[in-house]
């Protein structure tokens, strides 16, 4: 049994036996796709062998750079947004205590140009106050509108607290080896850079400079993250599908997918794996939903949703399906004590211990859901180690690639994202941008 455990044994109201042995073919060409470069976007699969093969020297220097942020700063301000941002703050909730700081004895890492609220922003300032802090900007483009802004603000802050000279020491940038407007500010100005590969989309770069050097600035094990990664190399390498479980997940949301089960919502047990569903989101729905085709991924946290989107979920309509991420051993756990009088009725849990209520929770949800019509797998994760989020990263990542490639679409671009960026240079009136911005202004 591979390290995660995927279980899809609750399918089978949804899923005949023959069904997933059947997608074997159309796997078996996914996969060639994917491994022998002969599918659409063939130029952005290097996140694959992305744990064996990456930069050594840099790998180091991400650390190096950890340690002296760790020194000098109380806040590291990462600035991103998509791929650029969600990977570390996913990391970094999953890894950490959910009351995560970590400013009393060294840094804290904080996140900025991920959205344009202005009141965010002045607030982050406002936190930052007179502290000590570090700048990473992290931008493949280096011209995504949030980022810049957030960057502009807090760099005018960081030149006027410490002075031009100390100010370029403290500036990070991780965007592209060669090219760019930030690249060319970097070098310009003497920033340390750390490079976003070519071949990887920033969906897939989490394991790159682009979630690394927060990742490891917040004090998690960068080297026992890019391990888990590497297992789950070596692990999902074969097309078999009775052996390869990423491929099983792959294939069957297509098989439900097709059956008209349109949504798949990931869910989780534990509040600081909200950001995971985040991060799934854009790398399924960047990945997947082009073409005016798609499955939509949403999610829902548990059992807190239970309590709010439970409803629809057990009887609203029947084009929802669910993929549950379950930890197997909690990083803490609790006894549910004894209480005089049970006036809450819960004596009878007395001494049990509250990851196994949890538990029984998920095991009764998937059984409502399933007898209400809504498909439910599991990815059953032993802990929430980094070993483990780099192996589970791993599965999501091969799993997209292969359903992407089995639903006749290319996985790795997103020329989507472009037409709202238009309407919005417009607007704005940026320079190029002009008769779009008057056509769009009359329609207003
Ligand atoms: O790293 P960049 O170039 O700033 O892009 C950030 C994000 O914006 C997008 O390009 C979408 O607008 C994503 O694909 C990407 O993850």
């Amino acid at each position: 049994m591979a390290y995660l455990n995927f279980d899809s044994s609750k399918l089978t109201k949804f899923v005949h036996d023959n069904e997933l042995a059947e997608m074997q073919a159309m796997v078996n060409a996914a996969d060639s796709e994917l491994r022998n470069g002969t599918g659409a976007g063939s130029d952005f699969r290097d996140w694959l062998d992305l744990p064996t093969n990456y930069d050594h020297e840099e790998f180091d220097r991400i650390k190096k750079a950890a340690a002296k942020i760790n020194q000098d700063s109380k806040y590291l301000i990462t600035i991103g947004i998509g791929g650029s941002y969600l990977g570390a703050q996913m990391a970094l909730d999953f890894l950490h205590n959910n009351f995560y700081t970590r400013e009393e004895e060294t840094t804290q890492v904080v996140f900025a140009g991920n959205s344009l609220s202005s009141t965010y922003l002045q607030d982050l300032i406002e936190l930052v106050g007179d502290a000590d802090f570090s700048i990473n900007i992290i931008s493949k483009s280096g011209t995504t509108t949030e980022p810049a802004v957030a960057f502009r603000v807090f760099k005018e802050i960081l030149i006027a607290k410490y002075g031009e000279e100390e100010a370029n020491k403290r500036i990070y940038a991780t965007t592209d080896a060669n090219r760019g407007a930030l690249k060319e500010e970097a070098d310009a100005n003497g920033w340390e850079t750390f490079v976003i590969p070519d071949g990887v989309g920033g969906r897939f770069s989490v394991l790159t400079a682009v979630g690394l050097l927060p990742i490891a600035v917040s004090g998690a094990d960068i080297d026992e993250l890019m391990k888990g990664a590497r297992d789950a190399q070596n692990e999902y390498v074969d097309a078999d599908l009775t052996k390869n479980e990423a491929y099983q997940y792959a294939a069957l949301r297509n098989i439900l997918y097709r059956k008209g089960f349109t949504t798949e919502l990931l869910e989780n047990y534990e509040p600081n794996m909200r950001m995971f569903s985040e991060w799934w989101k854009q790398l399924m729905g960047e990945s997947e939903g082009k073409d005016q085709k798609g499955i939509y991924p949403s999610s829902a946290n548990f059992t807190t949703d239970l309590h709010s989107l439970g409803q629809y979920i057990q009887e609203g309509l029947r084009n929802l399906f669910e993929t549950v991420v379950k930890v197997d051993k909690p990083t803490k756990d609790i006894k549910i004590p004894s209480q005089e009088g049970n006036l809450d009725g819960l004596e009878y849990l007395q001494g049990k211990s509250m990851d196994w209520v949890n538990t029984k929770a998920y095991e009764g949800v998937v059984l409502a859901h399933t007898d209400g019509g809504v498909p439910v797998m599991t990815v059953h994760i032993p802990d929430q180690s980094a070993y483990t989020l780099g192996y589970t990263i791993y599965f999501f990542e091969v799993a997209v690639g292969i359903s992407g490639y089995l639903n006749g679409i290319n996985p790795f671009n997103q020329p989507g994202v472009e037409a709202y960026k238009t309407n919005m240079f417009g607007l704005l009136g940026k320079p190029g941008y002009e008769e779009i911005g008057k056509k769009l202004n009359d329609q207003l």
